[in-house]
């Protein structure tokens, strides 16, 4: 047996092993790095985050990845050349994070990688009816693996839609797993980017559990503040969108996309909410001559009345329900004071530290229990082909050398 194949095989059987999750989200923030130690699989797992840290991008690599993200035509030499690029420097923020922790290299099972998505597009999303849903994320593991010396299990989403899924959102596989209660009914939503939500009932029923994005949740109010309050790069607890009006013209035309009519499950990303999709609406509903801080009031609602019809429609009819938020959104205090005002229900939105996982932290947890379910699960079988959560292993495996 080759000693890779062997050290995984000892790793898969371990009480408690040691994961590296990373996500890179579609704010290009930084790098999410979450210390998990995970042990048990499927509904059995338990993890502790022992240590995370966001490493911030520079300005280098925000300029790089701009030039093709969520771009249909980019220079296609440049995109060659940042899939290595990002899986060495990926590797290399990985290193720091051990150096800072003191946690040696060899300690670590595996690392769980997201890459960086560059191109979202599910079908409902392309014009090309020969072409089925598309996904792409780069910063290859091998590099990742190489340059960290650590095994990496890396590009989950190809899987799921080869399986028959959109690519996205991947959290409910751990979400279900790891959050579901049979207490309460849970709603689990994670405001970065984009937004997105999983429910699950406390009857843990697979066939009533689902998940799906929402819509904008930062992407465009982040897009606004780079090109008009720059050096800002996002409008850190809501300062601009506070001085501003909503424009309610300007707000209806934003709502009013084939997006936010399409049933559950769905996915969407930056590809479509955008800055041309603002001015698009800008145009329509003749308020291109606004302020920009009335253009950030209008804005933050819009999200916020996504998300809260969105929460609304999974709660109907259900008085016993939690909202658990996580992501970046939960620090705009604008945001938040929406969806509480719009989700009559609730008395209040919790985030997951009440749960044991740092809001911050969760998506790239996420990815850790996907690395370990790729490991050790495969014991139960959860899914629900039919809610867009086909049951399926995610994630390839690149060695260190
Ligand atoms: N103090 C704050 N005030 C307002 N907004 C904030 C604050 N802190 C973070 N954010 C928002 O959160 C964003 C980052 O969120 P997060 O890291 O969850 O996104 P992501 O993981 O890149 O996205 P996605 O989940 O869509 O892939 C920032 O770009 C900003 O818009
Ligand atoms: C294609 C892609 O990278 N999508 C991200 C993005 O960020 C939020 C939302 O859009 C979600 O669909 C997804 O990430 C999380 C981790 C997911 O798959 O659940």
């Amino acid at each position: 047996m080759h000693p890779h194949i062997a050290k995984l095989y000892q790793s898969a059987k371990k009480s408690h092993k040691l994961i590296i999750g990373l996500m890179s989200g579609t704010s290009l923030d930084g790098l999410d790095v979450a210390l998990c130690k995970v042990s048990g699989q499927g509904m059995q797992t338990k993890i502790d985050v022992l240590a995370f840290d966001t490493v911030d991008y520079d300005d280098d690599y925000k300029q790089k990845i701009k030039q093709v993200f969520a771009k249909r035509e980019c220079d296609l030499e440049l995109v060659t050349l940042l899939n290595p690029w990002i899986g060495k420097l990926h590797g290399t923020m990985v290193k720091q994070c051990l150096a800072k922790w003191q946690v040696p290299a060899e300690d670590i099972d595996v690392i769980a990688s997201h890459g960086q998505t560059i191109y979202h597009c599910p079908k409902s999303q392309h014009q090309h009816d020969d072409f089925n849903h598309g996904t792409l994320q780069i910063g290859d593991s091998d590099h990742l693996a190489v340059t960290t010396g650590i095994t990496t299990i890396g590009d989950f989403r190809q899987k799921h839609i080869a399986a028959g899924g959109e690519g996205a959102p991947l959290a409910v596989y751990g979400d279900y797993l790891f959050f579901t209660s049979h207490q309460e009914n849970r709603i689990l939503l994670n405001m970065g980017g984009i937004a997105n939500l999983t429910f699950l009932p406390k009857s843990a029923d697979t066939n009533a559990v689902f998940s799906s994005d929402i819509g904008p949740g930062n992407t465009i109010m982040d897009a606004y503040v780079q090109t008009h309050f720059a050096p800002l790069h996002y409008d850190k607890d809501s300062l601009i969108a506070k001085q501003g009006v909503i424009n309610t013209s300007l707000l209806e035309v934003l709502c009013n996309d084939a997006f936010f009519d399409l049933a559950f499950p769905k996915t969407t990303g930056p590809e479509v909410f955008n800055l041309a999709y603002l001015t698009n609406a800008q145009a329509i509903s003749n308020t291109l001559d606004i302020s920009h801080y009335d253009v950030m009031a209008t804005l933050n609602r819009f999200s916020a009345l996504m998300i809260a019809k969105a929460i609304n429609q999974c709660s109907e009819q259900l008085f016993d329900i939690a909202v658990y938020a996580s992501g970046g959104g939960i620090h705009n205090p604008l945001l938040m004071e929406h969806i509480l005002s719009l989700c009559p229900p609730l008395s209040e939105v919790k985030n997951t530290q009440a749960l044991g996982i740092d809001p911050d932290a969760k998506e790239a947890v996420l990815f850790a229990i996907l690395a370990n379910e790729c490991l050790a699960g495969g014991q139960s079988r959860f899914g629900n082909a039919e809610q867009g959560i086909p049951y399926v292993t995610m994630g390839k495996i690149s060695f260190a050398d």
